[in-house]
């Protein structure tokens, strides 16, 4: 069974890079014999997005809507392909994350102060919504933190915890395939999720925090203004 997942892991590493190279998938069937499939522009096009507790791919072809190409299979194995940099995020359930086969780790840091917190403004433009997220921006770089980033992509801001760059990272907003991939990378690295008022993640609530630990992570909790946007899962007469 175990190589059978390996074989699965390495086939879509495989994919990303190629998709890496010619900017698209080319061939959508590699992902269909074997499992269920939420994809961006599936749902966009009127497809579920419903996770079940069969085998599902978790697909955000483009991500940043720029050079990145991740995909996870959910809980299990997730992918990110950075293709401007040439770096491959893997990881596998148990067995850690890596880039281009180097084992990650995140950050050690305990000191909010000396902190360095990933987030994004996202797409909403709700003027309640802008208002929140600028609200718990201001609060996040005031605690203070050391400094603020933004990769542009969900997916690459959850590899930069992940790999010890940044020591947390937060969006509400986010959808499952944006973050899916990139959450198995951190929990592999060693760190923690969690959702933005510090419960238990929801992948399908499209809000997220990650950090190297804990502490780190109640620390942000605690600055943000969170608000509820419409879940992934809501049933297609509320969207
Ligand atoms: O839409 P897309 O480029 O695949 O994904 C993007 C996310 O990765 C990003 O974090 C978020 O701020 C954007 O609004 C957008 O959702
Ligand atoms: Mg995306
Ligand atoms: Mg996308």
């Amino acid at each position: 069974m175990a190589e059978q997942w390996q074989d699965v892991l390495d086939h879509a590493v495989a994919v990303a890079q190629k998709a890496g190279k010619v900017g698209l998938l080319e061939n959508p069937d590699y992902f269909i014999p074997l499992v269920l499939f939420i994809g961006e522009e599936s749902v966009a096009a009127g497809e579920p997005c419903d996770l079940t507790d069969e085998p599902t791919w978790i697909i955000d072809p483009i991500d940043g809507t720029t050079n990145f190409f991740p995909l996870a299979f959910l809980l299990i194995m997730g992918v990110v392909y950075s293709c401007l940099e040439d770096k491959m995020f893997v990881a596998r359930r148990g067995k850690g994350a890596f880039c281009n086969g180097k084992q990650l780790r995140v950050s050690d840091q305990k000191d909010i102060h000396c902190s360095i917190v990933a987030t994004e403004f996202g797409s909403n433009r709700d003027g309640g919504a802008v208002e929140k997220i600028f609200s718990s921006l201001r609060k996040v770089v005031c605690l203070p933190v050391h400094g603020v980033r933004g990769a542009g992509s969900a997916a690459i801001n959850l590899c930069l915890v992940a790999s010890g760059c940044v020591e947390a990272y937060y969006e509400i907003g986010v959808h499952v395939w944006d973050v899916a991939a990139g959450a198995l990378m951190v929990t592999e690295a060693g760190g923690v999720l969690m959702d933005v008022e510090g419960g238990a993640l929801d992948m399908m609530s499209r809000r997220i925090l990650a950090a190297n630990n804990r502490h780190i992570a109640e620390q942000i909790v605690g600055q943000i203004q969170a608000f509820t946007p419409q879940r992934d899962d809501a049933p297609p007469q509320q969207q």
